[in-house]
């Protein structure tokens, strides 16, 4: 289907279980005959399915904890029947899926983020359904994701998705958690992820879920950012997937963001954590920002962190707000030294030929832009 559209829908433990303890199985049924339907609608999709915890929780029939090591039992034991179980109702509609179980080192090393981008290409030029989860049982805590929220708008952006759909036991974004607060009411569209957008995430609803609204509004951040409109509905509405697509299921809409982004850059978007940041004057953010220059020494005021060359920074202005990241072509160390100065200083000063600018242009990703 060369011109179908690439929907990536997360399915929350909240919806897989139906609020229970258990994976449950109508709500499957009905969840893969949805994407079915999309996809005779001229969609490609790609699930990423929470759920192997609960899964092996219920399989193995005793009490155990919420500790990493327990947990991680319990994603080994779980996921293989979670995909099987993904696998079996698939095939009574004839369609293919395929699993695939990712970290955070396999977005944030560009080689592997690539391997995963071709694969993911290739399983949707055959057909097939990606399903995709966290590789819990091997995901240690530096190379963890963390929650598949965050997870799914990585692979929204690996996917060169269209859009991203997040299920789960609420219609969207609240004024508050309404689990809590029975006044809340639900925020349609939201366009830019603010502080005070934030605020009103809470955590997860029950011990099942991970991260709750909060990491949500990551995920949604992330994707806007990237030029993917995310939308947040309630998994257990019915025919909720499809509807969506007609205007006529409650939700919460993100605006996209216009980027017209490289891949390179939407790859800086997605995986790579920061290491550090600059702290730059006005003239360097308004240089940045509105005529699309490289950063340079003179501009920066404060070096915060420890990072080597290479690595991906932020870049805040004075009042301490992330406008952009970027990788940096000195150290922290020399940063500290030639920060403020002219670019014509800075061999003197380090002693050695160093780069012409600090941050490249064709390095620099704006998280600031202007919503369509
Ligand atoms: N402002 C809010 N609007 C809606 N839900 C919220 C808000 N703040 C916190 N929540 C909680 O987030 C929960 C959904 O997240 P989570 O439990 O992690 O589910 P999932 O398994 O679907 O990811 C809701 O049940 C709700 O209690
Ligand atoms: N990877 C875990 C789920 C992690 C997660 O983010 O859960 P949830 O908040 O329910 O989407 C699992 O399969 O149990």
């Amino acid at each position: 289907m060369p011109n179908s559209k690439v929907i990536v829908v997360k399915l929350g433990t909240s919806v897989l279980t139906a609020g229970g303890t258990l994976l449950n199985k109508p709500r499957l049924v009905d969840l893969a005959s949805q994407c079915v339907e999309l996809r005779k609608a001229g969609w490609q999709v790609i699930l990423v399915s929470s759920g192997a915890v609960a899964a092996g929780r219920a399989a193995l029939h005793k009490d155990v904890g919420n500790s990493i090591a327990e947990k991680q039992m319990l994603a080994a034991i779980g996921q293989g029947q979670l995909i099987h179980l993904w696998q079996s109702l698939f095939s009574i509609f004839d369609v293919a899926v395929a699993q695939l179980l990712l970290t955070r080192a396999d977005v944030e090393d560009r080689a592997r983020y690539l391997n995963a981008r071709d694969t993911l290409t290739q399983l949707l030029s055959h057909d097939v359904v990606p399903i995709i989860n966290e590789n819990d049982a091997v995901a240690t805590s530096e190379i963890k994701v963390g929650d598949n929220d965050n997870l799914s708008a990585m692979v929204a952006i690996l996917a060169n998705a269209d859009r991203l759909l997040l299920l789960t036991d609420q219609s969207g974004l609240f004024t508050a958690d309404p689990r809590r607060n029975p006044d809340a009411r639900l925020i349609e569209t939201v366009g830019e992820i603010d502080e005070h957008i934030i605020a009103l995430a809470g955590g997860a609803g029950s011990s099942l879920g991970t991260g709750g609204m909060a990491t949500k509004l990551q995920a949604a951040q992330i994707a806007q950012r990237a030029g993917i409109e995310t939308v947040i509905a309630k998994g257990s509405e019915s025919n909720v997937i499809v509807n969506i697509h007609l205007g006529l299921a409650k939700s919460t809409k993100f605006i996209r963001f216009n980027a017209p982004l490289d891949g390179r850059k939407k790859w800086l978007l997605s995986g790579p954590r920061c290491s550090g940041a600059l702290i730059c004057d006005a003239g360097a953010i308004n240089a940045v920002c509105s005529q699309g220059a490289s950063l340079l020494a003179k501009g920066i005021t404060d070096v915060s962190g420890q990072f080597q060359r290479g690595d991906l920074i932020e870049l805040k202005n004075i009042q301490g707000k992330v406008i952009a990241k970027g990788l940096v072509a000195f150290d922290s160390q020399e940063l500290e030294q030639i920060k403020g100065l002219h670019s014509a200083q800075i061999n003197e000063v380090l002693g050695y030929q160093g780069a012409n600018v600090v941050i490249h242009r064709d390095d620099l990703v704006l998280l600031e832009h202007v919503a369509t």
